[in-house]
């Protein structure tokens, strides 16, 4: 059998299939990867959403992001939920829908603070594994760490890439041009540059293939992805 010879159909119907993305900041990590769990009827995982979340917990109860012991312990006892439907987006966190308030510049700013609390990050990657084993492994997860540590047995592996240039340009778009140059920068690069201390996102490791969207339009970097997946399920796991 050919890669092509896997159609979108067969995926839909199949069995076992995690597509794990990951990837820098700003490089279309979440809504491309909703694209294609909406295209192949699989449910979608956002775990920068999580960090996200317990990022705007402490703020809000005033928890010292210095405090790394307080830090990890909101991790751990949050009641955290979130919309699996790719086609509905909604998180709460204690019982408080902090969809649109994780998107805020301010988090953007301040999560490295979670994510890089090495207790913070244990908790959220055991909670990210129930997910995926709860949604009957039919799912597409992305992050950060997804295809090394979340989810290596994942079917399908993917780092998602794209330009600073390109990255910066539709962070800047996304934000309705409220953003000067180095406030931007600050929330892309330099937040990268924190969470790089933690995790490698940038490289891919064995196994894992790369998708560099710089020069794609949106709905060709969603076929290019799912080529990526068709590619994967029709080369089976690595023998
Ligand atoms: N290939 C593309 N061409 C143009 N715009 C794109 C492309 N891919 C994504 N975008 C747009 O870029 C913006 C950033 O994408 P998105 O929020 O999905 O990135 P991300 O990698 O999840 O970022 P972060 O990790 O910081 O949350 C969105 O407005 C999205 O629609
Ligand atoms: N698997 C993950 C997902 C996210 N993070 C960190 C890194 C980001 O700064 C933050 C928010 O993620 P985003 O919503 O921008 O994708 O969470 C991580 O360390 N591991």
């Amino acid at each position: 059998m050919s890669n092509a010879d896997v159609t979108e159909q067969q995926i839909r119907q199949g069995k076992s299939l995690v597509v794990a993305v990951d990837g820098p900041s700003g490089s279309g990590k979440s809504s491309v990867s909703k694209a294609v769990a909406t295209r192949l009827g699989l449910a979608f995982l956002d775990t920068g959403a999580m960090y996200r979340s317990v990022a705007w917990h402490c703020l809000n109860g005033r928890i010292s992001f210095a405090d790394a012991a307080a830090v990890e312990a909101a991790a751990r006892t949050v009641k955290m939920a979130q919309s699996m439907d790719p086609g509905t987006e909604m998180f709460t966190i204690n019982g408080i829908n902090v969809t649109a308030a994780i998107r805020e510049p301010k988090i953007s700013e301040a999560v490295s603070a979670v994510a890089t609390n090495l207790g913070a990050r244990a908790e959220l990657i055991r909670r990210q594994q129930a997910l995926i084993a709860e949604h009957g492994r039919r799912i597409v997860v992305e992050g950060r760490d997804i295809t090394t540590v979340v989810a290596p047995d994942a079917e399908a592996r993917l780092i998602l890439t794209a330009s600073e240039e390109a990255r910066l340009r539709r962070r800047g778009l996304q934000l309705g041009g409220t953003q000067s140059a180095e406030q931007l920068a600050e929330q892309v690069l330099a937040r990268d540059a924190k969470d790089s201390t933690v995790v490698d996102f940038q490289r891919a490791a064995d196994g894992v293939y790369t998708v560099d969207s710089s020069d794609l339009d949106f709905d060709a970097t969603v076929d290019a992805v799912i080529a990526v997946v068709r590619r994967a399920v029709n080369a089976g796991p690595p023998v």
